[in-house]
């Protein structure tokens, strides 16, 4: 039997520890390891951000597997709070197959792997159902718009969606790590955009975040720039019959309609700028995660300027961050509303999570069904948009199905 070189071996110990950062679909996952370089920024808005990042990644040679260098990390909720990239000494692609089956290896060496025997799960809402109900009715009341669906006109400028959410703290016996978490939620999470982020990349906190994001917020290869906005929800059911006339309700729903467009309207006018050209549907499709129907809309345009002139992906993030998806219509009132009504601070729940590579190419999932991992506790936030029509009840299961993404996956029962 031969013998592997010492510097194989000392990669396979690398790829086997946890890694610095994990981002993608079923499409293929970026998996980084170790730490070349850390690009931080205290405000999320930072316009040199992109280009302190842009400078560092093309100042190193392409990676050993061919990749262009690339910086993956988050933005914050506020654009006054901060941003970090870490770019990972090394970096490989892998697919979605192969990411879940090393996470779980790496988890079955270590005490939180998981064995198929359900966890012990001691869970907090913040707030609870009548405290949340109680907030939603508070938005309602600040709307300027007239209740109960009825469309009709709004005083210009005035408060018109806000997406109010809450927390759940699960802790966890034995303890979950977050690569199972990340392997559990590639397996069921379809479609979604998965990542695992280190403390380094986490802006603001000493956690790992964990997540499986539905919400495309922009992507950009090249010229071409494409935004997937997602608002307008219904809790799937396990009755299949149930669960279609869910989806045909939410289709035919006046009230999601109407706040799915404030996310559009906002998405297309930001992109109206860079973009020469912008496909913009004129209604929603919809789309399923594990637990929830969304409308969507798939947004594409192509940049006026040539790649390397254009705004990289970073900068696009910046341009649209936050989205009506996660703030609401105005973008100052409904943050006011937010901080005033919100228990904690969001961090960097419901900002931006990706990746830009030294081409200005990258992607960017909103952060949402997403996990805080530090040691035994998993810190989860779920919001829902509040515009007029919006029934508090519904609203508190809307979140409460959100919370079920990762909050199922943390117990794994069988
Ligand atoms: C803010 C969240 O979801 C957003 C994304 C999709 C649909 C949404 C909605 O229907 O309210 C939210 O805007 C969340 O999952 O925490």
């Amino acid at each position: 039997m031969t013998r592997p070189e010492p510097q194989h071996q000392a990669a396979r110990q690398e790829r086997d520890t946890t890694p610095t950062a994990v981002f993608g679909s079923l499409g293929g996952f970026l998996v980084g390891h170790g730490r070349a370089d850390l690009v931080t920024s205290a405000r999320s808005d930072d316009p040199t951000l992109p280009a302190r990042v842009g400078a560092r990644l093309r100042a190193r040679a392409a990676d050993g597997g061919g990749l262009v260098p690339t910086a993956l990390g988050t933005l914050s909720f506020r654009h006054d709070r901060p941003a970090a990239f870490v770019v990972p000494a090394h970096l490989e692609r892998v697919d979605a197959v192969t990411l879940t089956e090393r996470m779980d290896d790496g988890g079955c060496a270590r005490p939180g792997a998981f064995d198929g025997a359900p966890r012990a799960l001691v869970e907090h809402l913040l707030p609870d159902d009548a405290a949340y109900r109680s907030a939603v009715r508070s938005v309602l009341d600040e709307l300027d718009e007239p209740r109960c669906g009825r469309d009709g006109p709004a005083r210009d400028g005035g408060l018109r969606k806000v997406v109010l959410g809450r927390w759940l703290d699960v802790v966890t016996a034995p303890r979950v790590t977050a690569t199972a978490l990340l392997s559990r939620l590639v397996r069921r999470a379809g479609h979604a955009y998965a990542y695992l982020l280190s403390p380094d990349a986490v802006a603001g906190s000493d956690a790992t975040l964990v997540g499986a994001s539905p919400e495309l917020l922009v992507s950009r290869r090249g010229r071409t720039v494409r935004s997937v906005p997602l608002a307008g929800s219904a809790p799937r059911s396990d009755d299949p019959g149930e669960d279609r006339r869910r989806a045909e309700a939410l289709v035919r729903s006046a009230k999601d309609r109407h706040e799915h467009a404030f996310v559009v309207d906002a998405i297309a006018e930001a992109l109206g700028g860079p973009c020469r050209a912008l496909d913009v549907p004129a209604s929603p499709h919809l789309i399923a995660t594990d637990r929830m129907w969304h409308l969507a809309t798939d947004i594409r345009g192509e940049l006026a300027a040539g790649a390397s002139a254009a705004p990289c992906a970073l900068t696009l993030a910046q341009l649209l961050h936050p989205t009506p998806a996660v703030c609401g219509t105005p973008r100052h009132l409904a943050a006011d509303a937010i901080e005033r009504l919100e228990h904690q601070e969001r961090g960097v729940m419901t900002g931006a999570t990706g990746w830009v590579d030294a081409r200005g190419d990258g992607e960017f999932a909103l952060t949402i069904r997403s996990a805080l991992i530090d040691g035994d506790l998993a810190r989860l936030y779920a919001g829902a948009g509040i515009v007029a029509g919006s029934e508090p009840a519904r609203e508190a299961d809307e979140t409460a199905a959100k919370l079920r993404t990762v909050r199922d996956a943390l117990e794994a029962a069988r």
